[in-house]
């Protein structure tokens, strides 16, 4: 059965999101990295405003790393020989991605932090009571 146009699209969308996901180990990498984020802020209570922002900061991460593959794909369509600009493009693109991902650890950092300190201090006060 022919699909609509919006089903159209979204399989497309679908199929691009699979072929990253296949391709590139990078996405894969930092999805699973971006889980384990969301698991320790649940487990630690992180409240809302503050997982919204690391949920930005996660999309942020993987959309860069998305258009870095499909730069990469156009580069490759073009030339597969040395070209300065070649190098520009895709090393720029992957610049961007690292900027987000070193975003992403500032983030988590001031985030986390206060969680953190705050365990640890429930943990070291809970070993004082012990003795
Ligand atoms: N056609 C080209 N001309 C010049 N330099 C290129 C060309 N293709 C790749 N390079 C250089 O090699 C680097 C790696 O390119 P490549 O396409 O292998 O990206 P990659 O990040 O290794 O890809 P992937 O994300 O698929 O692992 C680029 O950042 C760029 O510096």
């Amino acid at each position: 059965m022919p699909r609509g146009g919006f089903g159209r699209s979204l399989g497309y969308a679908l199929a691009g999101l699979a072929h990253a996901w296949r391709t590139q180990a990078n996405l894969r990498f930092h999805f699973g990295a971006a889980l384990l984020v969301l698991l320790a802020a649940f487990m630690l209570g992180v409240p809302a405003g503050e997982l919204s922002l690391l949920c930005l900061t996660i999309a942020l991460v993987l959309v860069a790393e998305m258009f870095n593959t499909a730069l990469e794909a156009v580069v490759d369509l073009y030339t597969r020989r040395y070209h300065p600009l070649a190098r520009v493009a895709k090393d720029v693109a992957a610049g961007a991605v690292l900027l987000a991902a070193i975003n992403a650890v500032v983030v988590g950092v001031l985030v986390f932090y206060p969680y953190l300190m705050a365990l640890l201090h429930r943990i070291s006060s809970a070993g004082g009571g012990i003795k």
